[in-house]
């Protein structure tokens, strides 16, 4: 048996061995690693695909029961994610997302439908969640489902919000936010809500290509008419004046979110705020990589280099070490 969870071990480092090398040997065990040995072999691709690295990172130095928390709440949004996106996109129907939603009302009351409910049912036994936000994720997959255009940037936040924000507020009761903290509840979770934000505002910079193809452009259109584009010009995919123009002040907003989600991260408890400031930092680069591409997010997807990964891990750490304590009360 001993063996047998050995073997099953290693083989769950495989994929993160391929993405964190070095930094690998300290990734968190997985949530649910004593039942694992009979999850069916679709959960565990789940768990596998090419991981979300902010996550693996985002669960290092946290105590064992916050990780697994992290990691339950990460499967069921890459469940939901891969609902509207993964190999089954084309057979879901609002009405499978109703079930989908369900099933997750069934486990907030703490009737899990499989095992990888169960994660989620722990944890919101243990952790004081909020079906809200999961809730509303769900919504943004409907609203992914129906809508491939968004007129101006107060939709385009809604949708960031259902699909993104959505993660901040799942997370911040799980994290914790540091006992000295002065600062008010409010202001921790609008600078989660940010942070999700900025991500999905880069995520979306950085896919503007890869969207086209699926013939979704997730660009404000009353934006990019001013700047004097159209669908046209995303679909053709040529980098002009114009396009480097709008792109400007698209880079400039994403970096006014990830400005706002800092003031909130020196607020959460100590263990949390490594692995938080090391993905916002991550993801952060990615607009820096779109403008070193010369903002061809059309043929490009722009990414961080491992040298440039590892750097940011020390730089995390130390900014890190900042506490509330340490910081006038009066900066929020
Ligand atoms: C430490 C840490 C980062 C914890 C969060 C872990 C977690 C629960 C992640 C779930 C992410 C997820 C799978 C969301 C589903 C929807 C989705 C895919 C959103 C996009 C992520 C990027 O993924 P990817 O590049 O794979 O996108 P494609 O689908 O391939 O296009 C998003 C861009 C959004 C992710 C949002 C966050 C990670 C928000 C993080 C915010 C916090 C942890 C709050 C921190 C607290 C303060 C006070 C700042
Ligand atoms: N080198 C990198 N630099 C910056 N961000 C990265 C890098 N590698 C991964 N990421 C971020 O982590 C996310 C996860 O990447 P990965 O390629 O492992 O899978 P994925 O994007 O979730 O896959 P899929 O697109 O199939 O859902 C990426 O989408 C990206 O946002
Ligand atoms: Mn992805």
């Amino acid at each position: 048996m001993k063996l047998m969870t050995a073997v099953v071990k290693f083989v769950q480092s495989m994929p993160r061995l391929f993405t964190w090398v070095g930094i690998l040997s300290l990734t968190p065990p997985h949530p649910l690693f004593n039942l694992h040995l009979t999850l069916p072999l679709n959960s565990y691709i789940i768990y596998s695909i090419p991981l979300f690295s902010q996550c693996l990172l985002g669960t290092l130095l946290m105590t064992q029961e916050r990780r697994k928390a992290i990691w339950a709440i990460y499967v069921w949004c890459r469940r939901t994610d891969e609902l509207v996106d993964g190999p089954n996109a084309s057979h879901i129907t609002p009405m499978a997302l109703d079930r989908w939603e369900s099933r997750l009302e069934d486990l907030f009351q703490g009737r899990p439908y499989d095992m990888l409910d169960a994660a989620l049912s722990d944890t919101v036994g243990k952790f004081p969640v909020d079906i809200q936000p999961f809730k509303d994720m769900i919504e943004g997959m409907r609203l992914d489902l129906k809508k491939s255009r968004y007129k101006n940037f107060d939709e385009l936040y809604l949708y960031c919000y259902y699909v993104a924000g959505t993660v901040g507020l799942m997370s911040v009761p799980v994290m914790g936010i540091a006992p000295e903290s002065q600062a008010t509840t409010e202001s921790v979770y609008n600078a989660a809500l940010s942070l999700g934000i900025a991500n999905q505002l880069t995520n979306i910079l950085r896919d503007v290509g890869e969207d086209a193809r699926r013939g979704r452009v997730y660009l404000p259109q009353d934006e990019l008419a001013q700047a004097g584009l159209s669908d046209e010009d995303i679909f053709a995919g040529k980098v002009t004046d114009k396009w480097r123009n709008f792109m400007k002040n698209q880079i400039k907003r994403a970096r006014m979110f990830f400005d706002e989600a800092e003031k909130g991260v020196t607020q959460l408890s100590s263990a949390s705020r490594w692995p938080v400031w090391a993905s916002l930092l991550l993801y952060r680069q990615i607009l820096d990589e779109i403008e070193a591409n010369d903002y061809d997010s059309f043929t490009k997807r722009a990414y961080v280099s491992k040298a440039n990964k590892i750097t940011a891990l020390p730089l995390a750490y130390a900014r890190s070490l900042i506490g509330p304590s340490k910081i006038s009360s009066k900066v929020l």
